[in-house]
């Protein structure tokens, strides 16, 4: 469960963050929505501790990431705007070094590692050298590796980018599954398909604020649209108005 209140992070002048209030909760999957710039990623980031802020309460589980990263850390899978791996290693060797450093032993690490390379369909990269991997190949690999530790709580910023119909597909397929296991899922993305099939709760951040929350349905009818794409556009125009 991840809570976020009155949220504020400036970067000098720029106010990137701005009294930024919303839940996310366990067993649901909560979209961030929002146009370039809109301060997406700096909330991702603030929430794992990654960044400081500025003012605003966060609790992760009931945990201040700013009084005790470690453990938020250690309850949170992320997946951040870019992603590294370790291109001397085979992606077996990656993830099995993450599996070890999340405290599993030898033969934990083999079964969970075989577990996630089915979950995202990488069995037949394991034994191949990241150097060289595809945009999407990489990207499964870096999901493999959020999710490996059975975190409570998952944080992908953009996780779909790169993949292509298959593999979004074998992400959806992934991601509900943790739903249903229980995790609190939280991710940002700028493709309404993907919100739309995936989402409990919607928010809607532009220029550092949230300017809408809720079901699609509720951000439809609150903004007089037909779908979700004419919902997110109008919200962001009326914000937009408002601001100039
Ligand atoms: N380290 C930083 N230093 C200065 N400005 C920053 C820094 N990080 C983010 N910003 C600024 O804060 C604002 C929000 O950026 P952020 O990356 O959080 O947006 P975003 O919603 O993730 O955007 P996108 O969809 O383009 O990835 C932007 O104006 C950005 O230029």
């Amino acid at each position: 469960m991840i809570e976020v209140t009155n949220l504020n992070k400036s970067f000098g002048k720029l106010r990137a963050l701005n009294n930024v209030s919303f839940k996310a909760g366990n067993g649901g999957i909560t979209c961030m929505l929002g146009p370039n710039g809109a301060g997406k990623t700096s909330l991702l980031r603030t929430l794992l501790g990654l960044m400081p802020r500025d003012s605003g309460a966060v609790y992760v589980d009931g945990v201040d990431p700013a009084a005790d990263a470690r453990t938020v850390r250690a309850s949170i899978g992320f997946l951040p705007d870019q992603v590294g791996l370790y291109d001397r290693l085979t992606a077996r060797e990656y993830l099995s070094y993450f599996a070890r450093l999340g405290g599993m032993d030898a033969p934990q690490t083999q079964a969970r590692v075989a577990e996630v390379a089915e979950l995202f369909d990488i069995e037949s990269l394991l034994n191949r050298r990241t150097l060289g991997f595809s945009q999407g190949e990489r990207m499964r690999v870096s999901l493999a590796r959020a999710t490996l530790t059975r975190p409570r709580n998952l944080i992908l910023d953009e996780p779909t980018r790169g993949l292509d119909v298959m593999s979004t597909r074998t992400l959806r397929k992934a991601l509900l599954s943790l739903r249903a296991s229980g995790c609190c899922i939280l991710l940002s993305t700028h493709i309404m398909q993907e919100v739309a099939q995936l989402s409990d709760h919607i928010v809607v951040m532009a220029r550092g604020t949230v300017i809408a929350s809720g079901s699609q349905q509720q951000l439809q009818q609150a903004s007089d649209a037909d779908d979700l794409e004419d919902a997110f556009v109008n919200l962001v125009a009326t914000a937009e108005m408002e601001y100039a």
